[in-house]
């Protein structure tokens, strides 16, 4: 049997007491395109956090390729070929996005290469390019981008890098439908190529381009299967809206609840209102303010993880 490119195993992280990852297991194969839901602190971004270095469990394992992934740091993570996006934007705001392109490609290349000019276009930063279809862009700064475009050339950032598994935080948060169209389109054209991991809230998203469905609640793994199974499961409807009739349909939930209460609402067991589809506010939302100044190390994130959440 061939070996899964993520194993995560019994999995807990606990911050001052309080347990916000119990026990999970997740296995991705190479390949998948893999949506993790849950409602407002169910631990998604945490166990991102944890693949990706930026968190220590207290306890468990995390194995990618076969690797123990514990105790190793971030940068580390990136190299060994695992990219990570956040709610909050890390492009450089006075950089083209060829620049940004070039810069996140570049982590791979020695330092003494750096400082060279180079002529041309890296084959990395090309097929980054080529999938996010930005070349109109390639020579406006990034900053001038729209909350979309800036999505896109973060993605492509992490694709310069050659990573074999992505894992991205609610890409399509703050989008127009025109633009989440762009981005499911954009992250089946990547899954031909890698193993991709989506925190994402859109039901409605889900049900275009999702294949399989992981729902954390409370820290642990409440289902896991396609789509219309999560969706049918009364487990995920009892945790998303506190009911489990028959009857029930996330995706209209959602809209009834985001038109409403103008999007994503506060306080208690507000998944419901996240899991629809007119859910465009929250913190990829407000992530369009950049992180400007200068680059060093893997541009992917790890650079700015302490800044952002
Ligand atoms: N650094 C931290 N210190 C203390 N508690 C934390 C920390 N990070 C996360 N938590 C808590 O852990 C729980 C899981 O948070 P996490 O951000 O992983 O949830 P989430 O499923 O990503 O939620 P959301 O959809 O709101 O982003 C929450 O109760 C959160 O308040």
């Amino acid at each position: 049997m061939s070996e899964a490119l993520l194993e995560v195993r019994d999995l807990s992280v606990v911050f001052d007491g309080f347990r916000a990852l119990d026990g999970v297991d997740l296995t991705v194969e190479r390949g998948e395109l893999r949506f993790l839901i849950g409602p407002n602190g169910a631990g998604k971004t945490t166990l991102i956090d944890v693949i990706t270095g930026l968190t220590r469990p207290a306890g468990g394992s995390v194995r990618f390729e076969g690797r123990d992934l514990a105790g190793r740091k971030e940068h580390e993570i990136v190299r060994m070929g695992v990219g990570r996006t956040f709610q909050t934007s890390v492009v450089f705001e006075e950089l083209t996005v060829l620049e940004n392109l070039d810069l996140a490609a570049s982590f791979r290349r020695p330092l003494w290469s750096l400082a060279r000019r180079r002529r041309g276009v890296s084959d990395a930063v090309a097929a980054a390019m080529e999938t996010t279809q930005l070349h109109a862009l390639a020579d406006r700064p990034a900053g001038v981008l729209s909350h979309g475009q800036r999505q896109w050339l973060e993605i492509g950032m992490l694709i310069a890098q050659g990573p074999r598994l992505l894992l991205l935080d609610e890409p399509v948060a703050g989008m127009s439908g025109e633009e989440r169209q762009h981005t499911g389109e954009l992250l089946t054209e990547i899954a031909k190529e890698h193993t991709v991991i989506v925190i994402e809230h859109d039901m409605e998203f889900l049900r275009r381009y999702a294949s399989q469905v992981t729902v954390l609640h409370e820290g642990k793994v409440l289902v896991e299967g396609s789509v219309d199974e999560v969706r049918a499961d009364p487990r995920v409807q009892e945790v998303y809206l506190g009911r489990t009739d028959d009857t029930f349909d996330p995706a209209v939930a959602g809209k009834t609840t985001a038109s409403a209460g103008g999007g994503r609402m506060a306080g208690g067991p507000d998944a419901g209102t996240a899991i629809g589809e007119g859910v465009v506010a929250g913190p990829g939302a407000a992530g369009t303010g950049t992180m400007s100044g200068t680059a060093a190390g893997p541009v992917a994130g790890s650079a700015a993880a302490g800044e952002v959440k």
